[in-house]
């Protein structure tokens, strides 16, 4: 007869340690069934990973999963599971009919990332247990010291468990303890225990695995050739006995008066199961960990070489209850080696835990990766190329993620993975999307479009406006609905363009500020109310603004008490910059009619491709926060971003994500936005180079420069999208990628400390301006025909000695001589952010890229105060800045305030002037007199001679 059918006679079941889906689908459990009476089928990590990651067998049903709609690769993995469980339980049903339900069971284990976690256990377990919904599935959960108590309440819920991951007999002890406890408490609350059946799967060759390795290095070091027999007498002894000792326990266990209570009731006992009963240790029978288990009302599960070698050469004898003593006696002979199989089985589940979660990682990756391929062109595709030096620190540093889980602990909201502060308390953009009220964007877009309005102007800072800002210049108006604009400025000459460019009678004006108490959002507030209630009577102004605000700010009140149309609440626990994918940019969008849901949906598969159950090798959001991070870290620290036509906003507001995020504490990313590219001698080797376009944004010029920067060494990634409507996606990726460049660089990524002392500045410098009717007096260093310059003593003294005189070009040589190998040049214009002038500053600052080979910055005041400016001044001390400003040509009163607009922005370009200083940072004001224009060409005039 079939040795493995035999064993079913001395009262063994004999499970299979295996499952793949054709192996199923082709009848080939069937027949293990029937020709070897197999009764059972084992699950766990590895196997699924071996099953679904090493071969192309799960590609169509992951496709064909992925039809209904995106999944993460935790559902994707889920549903194909759910349904290999499923089949084989079909299978298998038959005989657990023919056992009345003591047999024929298939086990699937819940998460190992959840072996410390019992709720989180439980919560899958039922999952699990209700998605599969068949009487012979067994949910495995692991013996580890934290799901002690879930295994009893699984079971006290009527839920079939396996318990893995035993090693110890005392552990065993508590988890037989937890199965009986379990048990009563079901039948406590009036369950029938007849339906819960439990194994506890007891790991036997693992243990001989570590006892001969130790057992060998004694060997070696004793002298004594007794001593060196004795040892080695041990060696492939201990599991057998470990496992046996167990049996002894499981029989007591499960006799005497509380067991005969519930048997009496219909409890079945829980089985002891032996697993991981494939040879290891090629010098032993390859069926030795069968053979020497076999006893009744047990269960073996064997990998399929072991199935097939026993059915071959196996031999069947009531094993497991002999040599009971010599078990013990080899057990108490391991003790006096001085070798503790506590240590060692306390050190195997801990092994145990991370072995299913390597396994659960390689898995997951595969998973994602066959996702993505299944998505194709539908995510934003992204390469990254990076010299070899910069590739080994990524490849470790993603290795060192994975280790740690440092992807799951970021979703977990673990503050320790950057600075352990209160990170945790600013994540709330992981799930902003998510929890976006689509309906809700939707009703409130029919309403807008009902309105008619021509013109919707956002009036917000920084976080609240660069979002918005790519919205309105990425997306075409839509037919119906108003046109989007942007205002984040008090620069009189732009109020003023922009009342000049809308009908503010026909406009809907939607005021962002997440603290509600940022000055400019206010005064632009205060001004465009004034002329809505000119242009449509005061008490109909309210209809025409909402505002979008976190709940209880000042903003809210105010809103409310001057009858807003409608208050959007933004989440306290996300930032402004990260909170695009909130109402700050949701609500913008839906205002301009672009299609918040497809936004929403689109961006949720990058969210899913960046999640907690993608490991960081296969994370783009992880390996391009790794990449530019680490590069940052080797000196490579100015991010330069170019943006295709069609989002070429992009980079506006990545900049302010980037620098406000990173740049503080000394450290940081310098993010380099609109600088136009050009072949690789122009640029230092302190670049990083991302280059993002939408497909069809084709441009054969572009792209030989990009590839001249690669072949130069330098490190480039390249992010395709497939349409606008991947927007979202880009939003989140590179709020990951932050997270994670933060993480790298050792700093919190969600405060912004030094915008805050700017801000102070200028409220000191206002407040002065309220008592006495003028901003306090300064002294030029040097006034020169046409302009005045501005610098604190220091400063001034430095660049005297560098050769500054009578003249501004001999000033801005001495300052920009300042800047080094590392170093940038940030032109500050507080001045109108239109088209000449950003043509002017763009002038100017490629001249000095061309010339000096250094980075450069062109930033408008005040917008840049609330996005880089965090980096200038609390980033690394690279920069040398060129604040320029200018006589304002017509001011702007502020309704309501004795300050106008022209003196809260020179106010708050000496706030951030005196702050730079103050930090001892290189900066030149330049305060430009007379027409802005020539002013600027005068400007342009000096820079050259001073570069020449
Ligand atoms: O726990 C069960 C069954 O309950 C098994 O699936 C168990 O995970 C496997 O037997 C082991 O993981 C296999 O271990 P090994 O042979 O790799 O040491
Ligand atoms: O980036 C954020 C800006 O400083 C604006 O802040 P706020 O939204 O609180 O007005």
């Amino acid at each position: 007869m079939n040795p493995v059918k035999k064993l079913e006679r001395h009262g063994q079941a004999v499970w299979l340690d295996f499952l793949a889906r054709g192996f199923v689908a082709k009848g080939d459990l069937k027949r293990l069934i029937e020709e070897d009476g197999v009764k059972g089928v084992t699950s766990n990590p590895a196997i699924f990973e071996k099953a679904i990651g090493s071969s192309d067998e799960y590609d169509t049903p992951i496709a064909k999963a992925l039809k209904g709609g995106d999944r993460s690769p935790t559902q994707l993995f889920e549903a194909v599971a759910v349904e290999d469980i499923q089949n084989a339980a079909d299978v298998l049903r038959s005989v657990y009919d023919s056992c009345n339900g003591n047999d024929g069971f298939v086990s699937l284990e819940v998460s190992p990332y959840l072996a410390m976690d019992a709720e989180g256990t439980i919560a899958e377990a039922e999952q699990l247990w209700k998605a599969v919904d068949r009487d012979n599935l067994m949910i495995k959960v692991p013996a580890t010291n934290a799901c002690l108590p879930a295994i009893q309440h699984l079971i006290s819920r009527g839920i079939s468990v396996n318990i893995t991951l035993l090693f110890s007999q005392d552990v065993y002890r508590q988890v037989a303890e937890a199965y009986l406890a379990g048990l009563e408490a079901h039948v406590a609350h009036g369950g029938d225990p007849s339906h819960v059946a439990s194994v506890a799967s007891f790991f036997v060759s693992r243990i001989d695995s570590v006892v001969d390795k130790q057992l060998d290095e004694k060997i070696a070091q004793a002298n004594d050739p007794t001593e060196k027999e004795r040892l080695a007498a041990l060696k492939g002894k201990i599991a057998i006995a470990n496992a046996k000792m167990a049996y002894q326990d499981y029989k007591q266990l499960f006799s005497g008066e509380r067991w005969e209570r519930l048997a009496a009731k219909g409890a079945k006992p829980q089985r002891l199961l032996w697993a991981s009963t494939g040879t290891k240790n090629k010098d032993y029978r390859d069926v030795l960990y069968v053979e020497e288990l076999i006893g009744p009302n047990t269960v073996n599960t064997v990998p399929p070489a072991t199935l097939d070698a026993f059915r071959d050469h196996g031999e069947v004898r009531d094993s497991l209850e002999e040599d009971v003593d010599a078990a013990k006696a080899a057990l108490e002979e391991l003790a006096k080696t001085g070798i503790s199989l506590d240590e060692i089985t306390a050190d195997l589940v801990v092994d145990g835990v991370k072995q299913f979660a390597d396994a659960a990682d390689k898995l997951y990756g595969a998973v994602a990766h066959k996702r993505a391929v299944v998505l194709g062109a539908g995510l934003g595709q992204q390469s990254i190329v990076v010299a070899a030096d910069l590739e080994k620190k990524v490849q470790a540093a993603t290795e060192d993620w994975r280790k740690a889980a440092k992807i799951r602990r970021l979703w977990h909201k673990d503050a320790s993975v950057w600075t352990g502060r209160d990170e945790h308390k600013w994540l709330g953009w992981l799930t902003s999307a998510e929890k976006a009220d689509l309906a809700d964007y939707e009703d409130y877009a029919r309403r807008v479009k009902g309105q008619k309005f021509s013109d919707a102007v956002v009036l917000g800072m920084g976080g609240s406006s660069l979002g918005p800002e790519v919205f309105a210049k990425t997306f075409p108006r839509k037919a119906g609905f108003p046109r989007l604009h942007v205002l984040d400025s008090t620069d009189p000459a732009q109020v003023r363009a922009m009342e000049k460019k809308i009908d503010v009678a026909n406009t809907v004006f939607i005021v962002s500020s997440k603290s509600g108490g940022t000055t400019e959002p206010n005064a632009m507030k205060d001004y465009f109310f004034a002329r809505v209630s000119e242009a449509i009577g005061a008490k109909k102004a309210g209809h025409r603004f909402i505002a979008v605000t976190d709940p209880g700010s000042s903003l809210e009140k105010a809103a409310k008490a001057q009858g807003f149309a409608r208050i959007f609440h933004g989440e306290p626990s996300i930032g402004g910059r990260y909170s695009v994918l909130s109402p700050f940019g949701l609500v913008p969008a839906a205002t301009a009619g672009i299609d918040v849901r497809k936004l929403v949906t689109q961006a949720l598969s990058m969210v899913r491709s960046c999640g907690p159950d993608v490991p960081p090798l296969q994370n783009p959001g992880v390996q391009l926060g790794l990449a530019m991070g680490l590069a940052g870290l080797d000196g490579r620290d100015k991010v330069t971003i170019f943006a295709s036509p069609k989002v070429a906003d992009f980079g506006a507001w990545a900049e302010q994500l980037i620098a406000e995020s990173t740049g503080k504490e000394g450290k940081g990313l310098i993010p380099i936005d609109g600088e136009p590219i050009a072949s690789p001698e122009v640029y230092g080797n302190d670049r990083f180079f991302v280059d993002i376009k939408v497909e069809g944004d084709d441009d054969p010029d572009h792209a030989a420069n990009l590839a001249a920067l690669e072949d130069a060494g330098h490190p480039v990634v390249r992010i395709v999208m497939g349409s606008i409507d991947q927007l979202g996606q880009e939003f989140f990726r590179f709020e990951i990628a932050t997270a994670v460049a933060g993480a790298v660089l050792g700093i919190n990524p969600f405060n912004q400390p030094d915008v805050e002392s700017a801000k102070i500045k200028t409220r000191e410098l206002t407040a002065a301006f309220e008592q006495s009717g003028a901003l306090p007096a300064e002294e030029p260093v040097v006034a020169i025909k046409g302009c005045e310059l501005y610098t604190d003593a220091h400063n001034a003294e430095s660049l005297r000695e560098h050769g500054a005189d009578g003249t501004l070009a001999s000033w801005l040589k001495a300052h920009l001589g300042r800047a080094g190998d590392g170093d940038y040049i940030a032109l500050l214009g507080y001045i109108e952010h239109n088209g000449a002038n950003t043509e002017a500053l763009q002038r100017m600052r490629v001249k000095l890229r061309d010339t000096k080979h250094l980075a450069t910055c062109a930033e408008f005041g005040p917008r840049f105060l609330h996005s880089t400016g965090q980096a200038y001044k609390g980033g690394p001390d690279s920069g040398v800045f060129l604040q320029i400003t200018a006589d304002e040509a017509q001011d702007l009163a502020i309704p309501g305030q004795k300050a106008s607009f022209g003196v809260i922005k020179a106010a708050q370009a000496r706030g951030d002037f005196d702050v730079l200083t103050e930090r001892g940072r290189r900066a030149l004001r330049v305060h430009l007199k007379g027409n802005l224009k020539s002013g600027l060409k005068m400007l342009d005039g000096a820079l050259t001679e001073a570069l020449s």
